[in-house]
């Protein structure tokens, strides 16, 4: 199903302003993509090395993280009155650009991408053919191209066929990068841009393959909720049982470590839609951390880690021997996959039905959360719009440290509507389908650790074999989470976070500290009766 036959297909990339191209070579197959970027024709951060797993490892460049400092919309009719803009009452990554200063993003791009041999990949993104978007991914870099082969969904032979005119165009242009950026107002000569009314990103002065998957993300994250589907930053996965669980969580908090279940099947890691028919993937592959990574511990992934696979930044000796400690590249060390590289997944179409579970996944650096809480219906809106979680390091540059943060939605950097959409479909959802959320804390507590993979591993049993809701609770004072204080596996000295400190004053402290963080973020969401209510929900101090 994946490896075409190499393709006749001819495609023009005039209409895009793209001229003089060499050649292009049409969604090529894993086995092409694996020749061109070990070619001994390249150099620098186009050629790839094999590593002793079969997957081949690329630097990725200047730039191993996303770079939302550098994101920008085009403010036009279309977005004008929709996208949730910055705003100094509500900070955020959608910075308008106007139409002028897009035409000269765009003549940059297209400009480095004429008169060059060219890799164009058609896929999809999104399970439903309702709801799915057509992208074409344009670009000059092979190992990007094979990145977003593995993360979107791959059309069939037939589907490509059919494929027709992609609804949405993706020009990267990478190796360019945009010097008039002051004249224009823009924070950098690198640029993420997007427009609405062309339907089209444009990439310059990064290589990181990530601007691409999260880029979609964005614009699926603007058309489905307003089509009355709720857009999330979650993987998922299917128990025996059919029962669905959806996990939601800032980059680092363990969506993908905790949805790569042995016990259940895999529905994806990262981004999903919720409609009526239940929950489905946008993507077709996964995008996992190796920093740290072993065999013992994620079998799963560590298995998925082979030819066809795709590793970025990882430090391989000559003999392609790896060395997943090694973070001296970066923290997000990284390898993508096809969906199909694990071995208990949906098939064929990554979906399912209704979610019954909702797991917020916090990795708190303040070490006040709890490893699990149960939340109430207004306690999940609160928490849901609040997104506290810490930045961990790697993903977005300049972030070293883990840094709290809260990130509405649990991925306000891919919101492009205001978060209280985002937070009204996801309430419908789990009303019309009697869901449940919790909120499971995979970072630190007061012992100066993060809390372990295994404990957490047997929370999120406990919360998905209904257990939990027989264990005996205590309330936490100033968040008034309902906690359990005994689950089978779970170390029951760590449930109540103030066990963990060797003076609980010294929780009380932080937690104070952190509860007022809370209440000083919500004021953005008071400015209507709804907003007002839920502070109720959230911390008292
Ligand atoms: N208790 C824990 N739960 C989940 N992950 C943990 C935990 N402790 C450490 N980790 C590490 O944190 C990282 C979580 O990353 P990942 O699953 O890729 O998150 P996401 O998919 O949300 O970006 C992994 O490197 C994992 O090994
Ligand atoms: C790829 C990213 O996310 P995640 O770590 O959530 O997979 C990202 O934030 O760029
Ligand atoms: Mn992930």
């Amino acid at each position: 199903m994946d490896n075409y036959t190499p393709t006749t297909k001819s495609i023009s990339l005039e209409k895009y302003g793209i001229t003089n191209v060499q050649e292009i070579v049409y969604n090529p197959s894993y086995e092409q993509l694996y020749n061109e970027e070990l070619s001994p024709e390249l150099s620098g951060y186009e050629r790839g090395q094999v590593s002793e797993l079969g997957a081949v490892n690329v630097m990725t460049g200047e730039f191993t993280g996303r770079s939302p400092k550098d994101k920008y919309i085009v403010k036009d009719a279309v977005t004008e009155n929709t996208i949730w803009w910055n705003s100094d009452k509500a900070a955020n990554d959608n910075k308008p650009i106007s139409p002028a200063t897009w035409d000269a993003l765009k003549a940059t791009t297209v400009k480095q991408l004429s008169g060059k041999r060219l890799f164009v990949v058609d896929a999809f993104c999104g399970a439903n053919e309702n709801t799915r978007l057509k992208v074409r991914f344009i670009m000059e870099v092979a190992w990007q191209a094979h990145f977003v082969k593995n993360m979107f969904i791959r059309p069939t032979e037939e589907e490509l066929d059919q494929f027709g005119e992609p609804d949405f165009v993706v020009m990267n242009g990478s190796k360019t990068s945009f010097k008039d950026y002051a004249a224009h107002g823009l924070n950098s000569e690198v640029y993420i841009a997007f427009n609405l009314t062309e339907k089209m990103q444009l990439i310059g002065g990064t290589w990181y393959g990530g601007e691409m998957k999260k880029g979609m993300f964005a614009m699926m994250n603007y058309y489905l909720p307003l089509q009355g589907m709720a857009s999330m930053h979650c993987s998922a996965n299917k128990g025996a049982d059919g029962d669905v669980a959806v996990f939601f969580g800032l980059s680092g908090t363990g969506k993908t470590t905790l949805s790569t279940d042995p016990k259940r099947e895999l529905i994806g890691d990262d981004e999903h839609g919720w409609d009526d028919e239940g929950v489905f993937n946008f993507e077709g592959g996964c995008y996992a951390k190796t920093i740290d990574l072993s065999k013992e511990n994620e079998p799963d992934i560590f298995g998925a880690i082979k030819r066809d696979a795709l590793l970025e930044n990882v430090t391989l000796d000559a003999q392609g021997v790896i060395d997943f400690k090694d973070g001296s590249v970066t923290q997000n060390t990284r390898v993508s996959y096809p969906i199909y590289h694990i071995n208990n997944i949906v098939k064929p179409v990554s979906k399912a039905g209704h979610a019954t579970k909702v797991i917020f996944l916090t990795a708190d650096a303040f070490g006040v959360m709890p490893p699990v809480s149960k939340l109430t219906p207004e306690q999940t809106k609160y928490y849901f719009l609040s997104g506290f979680t810490a930045k961990l390091a790697g993903t977005e540059r300049g972030v070293t440290q883990p840094e709290p943060t809260f990130s509405a939605c649990f991925g306000k950097a891919f919101l492009t509507l205001h978060p209280t959409k985002y937070g009204e479909e996801l309430v419908k959802k789990m009303e019309a389908h009697n869901a449940t959320a919790y909120m499971v804390n995979t970072g630190w507590n007061g012992s100066g650790k993060r809390i372990s993979i295994k404990d957490t591993r047997a929370i999120i049993d406990a919360i998905l074999d209904g257990s939990i809701e027989n264990a005996p609770t205590k309330m936490i004072p100033i968040f008034n989470f309902e906690v359990p204080t005994a689950l089978h596996d779970v170390n029951a000295a760590i449930l109540d976070p103030r066990d963990t400190y060797a003076d609980a004053q010294e929780w009380e402290t932080k937690a104070h500290d952190l509860a007022s963080r809370f209440i000083k973020n919500f004021v953005q969401y008071t400015d209507n009766e709804e907003g007002t209510r839920l502070v109720m929900a959230g911390p008292q101090l």
